[in-house]
């Protein structure tokens, strides 16, 4: 049988996959099969969060026990094929070939050119220095925000090469302060328009995701409101720093039926400053528009975790930006020394920078309070894929609020019963929608996967019965909602959490949409508007489902006081340290992790790698 059919039979390519492999064999009969299925698994990469297919690693798409052609003999029947362009690097690729071949990597076209087009705006980007600033005049607000920049202190750092450059890359942990580091970095350039008499820079705040915003804003706002209390700091530029923020998609401009956005290239965004939280939610298409539409001269500040899980569609964007940039040991010596009247001598300096180098800052040290949760180290031990060390902590039970159910397999019995239901039976109890919306907030069941038996979905099914009974009605009163696709109309976006709550309790706020005819119904209540919250009749509701339990995936971006982490009963190809890093991350003030010991270490033993040539187009 030839290699396209046994992978189509063993279901390791979708429909549409298998149809492009067909399509090409129905314009040329002679097209070996080795290409054919090459093409096809191409296409699939793109569904596995991949930006191309990698021959010699073809497992890493399916676990079926398939004969794989030796990958120096399938790149040779790629290279000899009319449909596989082999540009030269960096080159525009014939339009002519629907597929790409470049590093021993075969792209469907679109994306390579979407991996070419953003690592030449970032290029773009970080070659268009901003005017220098006068430094000297800077200097005391500089010491203001940054008490101890002269102690090597990487805040201080961030601040800085983004006054001197217009591309900045702040990655770290939660709570590392990256927010903070951002508002103080604001109110610099927001100082220096001042000193220099020109008008205020234009600053757009923007996430992936409609809940990444909102929290983006909070944080901000936060951060702004700590800067009052510090001494030498007007307090006008504080007011002057933005207070809200945006999807990414609604920044850009969606067009209704359209994967272009109204600022592209051509028409580009009318802001000075862009910046961008939970980068590593960003996929590769969606980065390469934004970069793309950052102006001529405008800055780029990318902030995120890179030991997040990536974005569910194609591309480790962050992470391949940050391995091109290097290990962040200290920045180029020409920067450091034109730095110094900011940052004093301490500073580190590379001896032989990557070209992207100079860009980024790695915030190491964790500020957030940890009285109640003490999850670094466990963080650490997570990100370095240390499953002893991972254990030991666990089971050595002296993490402050962190717990470990060793080998519970069902949330739902014993201790996670006790421990979840109660919560969300209260949610039945709340005198308004607000009151709702913050005990939504206080608890998450977190799990690896959407479906089977320690699924997202199945285990809602269970929680919903558990909470209403089995002819409970769709919208019971108390039933938590998750928002499963953006929708501008509503104002409703992916991931976004809703409560649903009878429509006849008495603190029904005004706003709430009725359908037309309906008695007294359930309204589902979301945060925001003026009242600070929106309510919508549920079948009014864009795509959505429960969220008693969610993915790790749909949980990113958003934080909780308790999670309880369920991890499946066996292995999945899909579980991964990044994804039990981002599961626990997300706890604020306390952590539940259910687990056996095998499912874990090779949770651990796993990276979520995904396949791509941006860190070697970045020059990494
Ligand atoms: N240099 C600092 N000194 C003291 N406290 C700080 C400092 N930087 C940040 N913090 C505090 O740490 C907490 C987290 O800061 P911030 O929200 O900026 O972190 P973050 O990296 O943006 O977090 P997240 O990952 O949740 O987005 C805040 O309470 C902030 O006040």
């Amino acid at each position: 049988m030839s290699l396209l059919d046994t992978l189509y039979r063993e279901g390791a390519l979708r429909t549409i996959d298998h149809a492009l492999a067909q399509a090409l064999r129905r314009l040329d009969r002679d097209t070996p099969d080795w290409v054919l299925a090459a093409a096809a698994l191409a296409s699939q990469a793109i569904a596995h969060g991949h930006a191309a297919f990698d021959p010699s690693r073809p497992w890493l798409l399916s676990d079926a026990a398939i004969d794989w052609p030796p990958a120096e003999e399938w790149l040779a029947a790629l290279r000899d094929s009319r449909w596989i362009a082999a540009p030269a690097d960096g080159a525009v690729a014939h339009r002519d070939a629907p597929l790409v071949l470049e590093r021993g990597l075969l792209y469907l076209r679109r994306y390579r050119e979407y991996e070419r087009r953003l690592a030449a705006g970032l290029r773009r980007i970080a070659a268009s220095a901003p005017p220098a600033p006068d430094l000297a005049a800077l200097a005391p607000l500089f010491a203001a925000l940054f008490p101890n920049a002269r102690d090597d202190d990487r805040q201080a750092r961030a601040a800085a090469v983004a006054l001197l450059q217009s591309l900045l890359l702040a990655t770290g942990g939660p709570g590392t302060g990256k927010t903070t580091t951002i508002a103080r970095l604001l109110v610099l350039l927001i100082a220096q328009a001042r000193v220099e008499g020109a008008e205020p820079p234009r600053i757009a705040l923007a996430a992936p995701t409609g809940r990444a915003a909102e929290r983006m804003a909070e944080s901000l706002r936060a951060a702004a409101s700590r800067l009052r209390d510090l001494d030498g700091v007007d307090t006008t530029l504080c007011e002057a720093l933005p207070v809200e923020a945006s999807t990414l998609h609604r920044l850009l401009g969606s067009v209704p039926d359209s994967p272009r956005f109204r600022h592209d290239a051509s028409r580009p965004l009318p802001f000075d400053i862009v910046v961008v939280d939970e980068a590593s939610m960003v996929d590769l298409p969606l980065m390469c528009k934004l970069v793309e539409a950052v102006a001529d001269g405008a800055r780029l500040i990318l902030l995120g975790d890179r030991d997040q899980l990536p974005s569910v569609e194609a591309g480790d964007v962050l992470a391949a930006i940050v391995d091109a940039a290097g290990e962040d040991d200290g920045l180029p010596l020409a920067l450091a020394e034109r730095l110094r009247p900011l940052l004093g001598d301490a500073l580190p300096v590379q001896p032989d920078p990557t070209p992207l180098g100079a860009y980024r800052v790695h915030l190491r040290r964790g500020y957030r309070q940890a009285e109640s949760l003490e999850l670094a180290p466990l963080a650490e031990a997570t990100r370095a894929g240390d499953a002893d060390a991972v254990l030991a902590l666990l089971r050595g039970g002296r993490l402050a609020g962190v717990h470990f159910h060793e080998d519970v397999h069902d949330p739902l019995s014993g201790n996670g019963r006790e421990l979840l239901l109660p919560t969300w039976r209260a949610l039945a109890g709340a005198a308004d929608p607000l009151e709702a919306l913050a005990l939504a907030a206080r608890l998450r069941l977190l799990t690896a996967l959407r479906d089977g038996g320690q699924g997202a979905a199945p285990l809602n099914a269970r929680i919903e019965e558990a909470l209403a009974g089995a002819h409970r009605p769709p919208y019971f009163h108390g039933r938590l909602l998750l928002i499963t696709e953006n929708s501008y109309r509503h104002g409703l976006f992916n991931g976004d959490i809703g409560v649903c709550l009878r429509a006849d309790a008495s603190a029904r706020p005004a706003g709430a949409r009725e359908q037309e005819g309906s008695a007294a119904t359930t309204v589902a209540w979301f945060a925001g508007g003026s009242d600070g919250v929106r309510g919508f009749h549920p079948s009014a509701l864009p795509a959505h489902g429960g969220a008693f339990a969610m993915t790790v995936h749909k949980a990113q971006g958003s934080e909780f006081d308790s999670v309880w982490l369920q991890l499946p009963r066996q292995d999945a190809r899909h579980l991964s340290r990044e994804l039990l890093y981002t599961g626990m991350t997300r706890a604020r003030q306390s952590l539940h992790i259910a687990a056996s010991e095998p499912v874990l270490r090779q949770a651990l033993s796993r990276h979520a790698a995904r396949v791509s040539g941006l860190a070697w187009r970045l020059g990494g």
